[in-house]
């Protein structure tokens, strides 16, 4: 199912596509945050906009990942934020040339489609419903009086909202300014050779200019059986609430190409993330695979803190285990893939509890086959794993993985497949983790421990108190390859990224003779 909703500027697109998004379990994906990525990459790197080749190659080569923070929605641009950074008067000076640019433009729809592959999408843009989806189930063209839409933006950029507060009110000054910049934007955007801002054909219109925020979402529902059925099954807090915790007061636009605000929610942002779990209602493991560690039931959040809390403090004692370089998995809380050599069951253990420990949200991903025992099912899905069937594509976990990506949570991936009960073999590698890292677009990052395959003799069950070493390494950025093909990114990161983690490992191994 993709929604496509399209129109100008401050008609409501992002709070509706967020609302909706939030409402009916759908990704949200803020495709004018993606121009204005790409413009502040150019930005960063001092590239002109007279230079069409710089900026094509940059669109070309960026990678891009939306979040969320209790702030709201976060961008993140080849592996930096730049949530703020997109909002700013220069960006919005820049961004309507840049997305004029036809290769940039292409670039940019290749990145929306692949999240539109994801599957349940409501996309926001301005040539959603004509060229990004043009099959989309639903299509809708929000509109608003010009008027209508400078008031809220006015409203907006005072920190105050009108579609919580109807008669909230701006400086009519300011509204007067940001009327003649909507509408130059308005025509700049529906006059453009590529892709202008124009109705699909077969799009819904609807005016919100007299219509609450709640009125459209529900006009929006009410459009196709198969939001309603969505909507039937939804929980029910989710329906009218969403629709009112989704905006905050907008840091940003301005100027005549801006309007903006923040809309958010991206990309390959997640599924089922904001849906909060409620307690005791019978819910599913999947639904703990689905939902954002942030949003289990609070006797599951107690749980896992508690089963955190032992762990820490038994392993430590037992084990008296420490990671090295520790400030880079601790000090840099920005999503990524972690990925780590696998001698023992205590690998998960130690990164989880010392990541959770820090209210660091991480994900450990697990060979399915623990799901044949129901016990080991309910525990793992309680503590935020997300199973994986090996040895094939496995779709769901490949998109639970980057839904979690984009929820802002981390994922620790044990790329070996399964414990490897030597030191010095490299054994065959499951490159999954390079691929969910470039759909979610987030960097890699290799760790490494040591000294646990002495935590058993073979044979013997008894757990020994050997000293446990971990070791972090710095964050692989797409960006900092050679490779420029995404196939090619894809497989050099694989490399990569494990060359590092064996470097590590062997690091350790130096530092620490005698032991295994
Ligand atoms: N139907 C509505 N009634 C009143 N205010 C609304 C309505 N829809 C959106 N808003 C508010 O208008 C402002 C602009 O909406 P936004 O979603 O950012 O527009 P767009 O993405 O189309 O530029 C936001 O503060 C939003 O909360
Ligand atoms: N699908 C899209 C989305 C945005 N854009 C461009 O990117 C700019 C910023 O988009 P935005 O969605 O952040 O801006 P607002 O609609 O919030 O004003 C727009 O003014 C368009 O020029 C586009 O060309 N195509």
């Amino acid at each position: 199912m993709i929604v496509a909703i399209d129109g100008p500027a401050g008609s409501g697109k992002s709070t509706v596509a967020r609302a909706l998004s939030q409402r009916l379990n759908l990704v949200f994906l803020d495709t004018g945050a993606m121009y204005r990525s790409v413009s502040v990459v150019c930005l960063e790197k001092g590239i002109s906009l007279d230079d069409t080749e710089a900026i094509i190659k940059e669109a070309r080569e960026i990678q891009i990942t939306f979040g969320n923070s209790p702030e709201g929605q976060t961008v993140f641009a080849n592996g930096h934020n730049v949530t703020q950074a997109i909002r700013t008067p220069e960006i919005d000076a820049c961004v309507s040339r840049v997305a004029a640019i036809p290769e940039v433009r292409e670039a940019m729809v290749v990145l929306q489609r692949r999240a539109g592959e994801a599957g349940d999408v409501v996309a926001e843009g301005r040539d959603i419903g004509t060229v990004v989806f043009p099959k989309a189930e639903v299509k809708v063209f929000l509109t608003a009086d010009p008027e209508a839409r400078a008031h809220r933006r006015a409203v907006q950029r005072e920190g105050k909202d009108t579609a919580t507060n109807a008669s909230a009110t701006a400086d009519a000054a300011e509204e007067k300014k940001i009327l003649e910049d909507i509408k130059a934007r308005d025509e700049a955007d529906s006059s453009r050779k590529v892709a202008p801002l124009k109705p699909a054909p077969d799009a819904h219109h609807i005016d919100s200019s007299h219509m609450t925020l709640n009125e459209v979402v529900d006009a929006v529902v009410a459009l196709h059986p198969g939001l309603q059925e969505r909507d039937r099954h939804a929980p029910r807090a989710s329906r009218h609430q969403s629709t009112h915790e989704t905006k905050t007061s907008s840091s940003d636009d301005s100027e005549s190409h801006r309007s903006a605000d923040q809309k958010r929610k991206g990309t390959r942002e997640k599924k089922s993330g904001d849906k909060k779990l409620k307690a005791f209602r019978g819910n599913s493991c999947d639904d703990y695979f689905d939902t954002g560690l942030l949003n289990f039931p609070l006797p599951a959040k107690i749980f896992l803190r508690i089963a955190i809390f032992v762990l820490m403090v038994v392993t430590k004692l037992w084990f008296r285990w420490s990671i090295a370089n520790a400030s880079l998995l601790k000090d840099d809380r920005r999503p990524r893939v972690i990925i780590m050599n696998h001698p023992s069951m205590f690998d998960p253990v130690m990164m989880v509890a010392y990541l959770m420990w820090h209210h660091i949200p991480v994900r450990t991903i697990y060979k399915s086959e623990f799901d044949k025992n129901p016990l080991v099912k309910w525990l793992f899905s309680r503590v935020g794993a997300i199973p994986v069937e090996r040895g094939k594509a496995d779709m769901k976990a490949i998109r639970r993985s980057v839904a979690a990506i984009g929820r802002g949570e981390c994922l620790l991936i044990f790329p070996e497949g399964t414990r490897i009960r030597d030191n010095h073999i490299r054994p065959e590698i499951h490159g999954g983790f390079a691929l969910i890292a470039q759909l979610a677009g987030c960097d890699v990052q290799p760790a490494a421990i040591f000294g646990a395959l002495d935590i058993k003799r073979a044979n013997s069950p008894v757990i020994r108190p050997v000293k446990i070493w971990g070791l972090a390494g710095e964050r692989i950025s797409f960006a900092d390859l050679q490779a420029t093909k995404r196939k090619d990114q894809a497989r050099e990161m694989e490399e990569l990224g494990m060359d590092r983690v064996y470097e590590l490992r062997d690091q350790l191994m130096r530092e620490h003779p005698g032991r295994n």
